[in-house]
């Protein structure tokens, strides 16, 4: 049986105003994108009025973390999933810093079968690097690849050892897959949990220089030079960062980059003097002159792709302070209105600009076949209200997380819908669906 999508407003590219169109779905794909003036024959089909709404490709996340497997507290693969759904996202890549570490063939296989049995998005699993992510000795990469895992990082820590990074991009490069990297040298950051600026200045605080950042960023490019593998860099926040990104993308070489919602529209002069510890994750947030770069190089595409680096973690965990919690902010339910309200209610941006960041640039970075509203493609869609300004309330989030920096907040464009394989999943009135 068919769908049909019907009067939703589709975004343009050469003009900023939306056209109105109708979007038939059969057997989970597009079929077809009809000009708002046609009158389908929708007989016999099912159809979701989408009258006054935009209607986008479901958002594509390559950084967020589950915490599935052994961190059931923070979140849950169930939880994280239809967490992502109510914030238009369709398909999330999800990183392996779990216990036990996504670093065997079958702990991948594990987070594909709970995805496929609990989670209500498409899930698409990393692997580590390192053994348990410690370092020190390569994971079995052929195998992990054959099990599913869609690309190689130990996010959360650095991979300190430049040879055993170089190893690690030549055996991906073999193997068709990239590197993912989470950029950190831990001899420039220990004990530190916030950006050297204004903020660890006026509060006598060790601060993380942007070159723990930044030396990780340039020895990697060199690196992905030599071996000619496709090297991603993990949210970027630094101005020396996008500095040498660019440099790399000047002279040829295969890397990507990636920026978080909160490193574009907070800097560490925001953060209260109450020190809450949901102002603290890692990166961290760094000098206004450091969100303005990160700004432009996405405006300039030196960074490629939007993620939100989803980090959930309990309220006890955050209630330890500054100091002592844990790096991390829960991502998914703010981040679409926050960067609409921010950047494209503003002028700064297209709709168009922002929405290619979060659908067909990351699906182009990564070669999925979703990301877009074309005939052929996977019907992974949301739904979006542009009209009504709503307050961000951590209360009314699916995620297990309530560490956000943004409660409060007044935004616009909120989910209303979202789908995934023709399937609808969560509407915003009636929640998650279940199959
Ligand atoms: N970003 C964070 O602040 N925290 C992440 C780890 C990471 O992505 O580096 C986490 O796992 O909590
Ligand atoms: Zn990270």
């Amino acid at each position: 049986m068919a769908t049909w999508i019907l009067n939703a407003l589709v975004a343009n590219e050469s003009s900023d105003k939306l056209e109105t169109k109708h979007l038939r779905i059969e057997n989970g794909v597009i079929a077809e994108l009809a000009d708002g003036s046609s009158s389908p024959d929708t007989a016999g089909c099912d159809t979701i009025d989408g009258t006054g709404k935009l209607l986008s490709p479901g958002f594509i996340d390559m950084h967020v973390h589950l915490r599935e497997p052994g961190f059931e507290h923070k979140e849950t693969i169930a939880s994280g999933t239809r967490s992502a759904a109510k914030g238009g996202f369709t398909t999330i890549a999800c990183m392996p810093n779990t216990r036990p570490v996504i670093d065997t063939p079958d702990t991948v296989k594990l987070v594909l079968d709970k995805a496929d049995t609990e989670g209500v998005v498409k899930v698409l699993p990393y692997a580590a690097i390192t053994k348990n992510e410690l370092g020190r000795e390569l994971t079995d990469f052929a195998a992990l690849k054959e099990a599913g895992a869609v690309g190689f990082t130990d996010d959360g820590v650095g991979v300190q050892n430049a040879q055993m990074m170089k190893n690690a991009m030549a055996l991906a490069k073999s193997l068709d897959m990239p590197v993912i990297a989470h950029c950190e040298d831990d001899t420039l950051v220990e004990g530190a949990a916030v950006t050297e600026g204004a903020f660890s200045r006026k509060h006598g605080l060790k601060g993380i220089p942007n070159e723990s950042e930044a030396i990780h960023v340039g020895r990697d490019i060199l690196l992905s030079e030599a071996t000619g593998v496709h090297y991603h860099i993990c949210h970027v926040s630094t101005e020396q960062s996008v500095r040498l990104i660019k440099l790399g993308k000047s002279v040829g070489v295969n890397v990507t980059a990636e920026v978080c919602p909160h490193h574009l529209v907070l800097s560490d002069e925001d953060i209260p003097d109450s020190m809450d510890a949901n102002w603290k994750m890692n990166p961290p947030l760094r000098t206004p002159r450091d969100v303005e770069a990160c700004i432009q190089a996405l405006e300039e595409g030196t960074i490629d792709i939007i993620v939100t680096d989803h980090a959930p973690h309990s309220a006890e965990e955050k209630a330890k302070g500054m100091a002592r919690a844990p790096f991390g902010i829960v991502g998914f339910e703010t981040a679409f209105p926050l960067l609409y309200t921010k950047f494209v209610k503003t002028g700064r941006w297209t709709l168009d600009f922002l929405l290619r960041r979060m659908t067909s640039d990351p699906a182009r970075v990564f070669r999925l076949p979703s990301g877009k509203l074309e005939p052929g493609a996977p019907a992974d869609l949301v739904l979006l209200d542009l009209a009504n300004e709503r307050e961000v309330n951590p209360e009314t989030f699916l995620t297990q997380g309530r560490n956000t920096p943004f409660t409060g907040w007044k935004l616009y464009g909120w989910p209303t819908l979202t789908m995934v394989n023709g399937r609808v999943v969560w509407t915003e009135e009636n929640g998650i669906s279940q199959a």
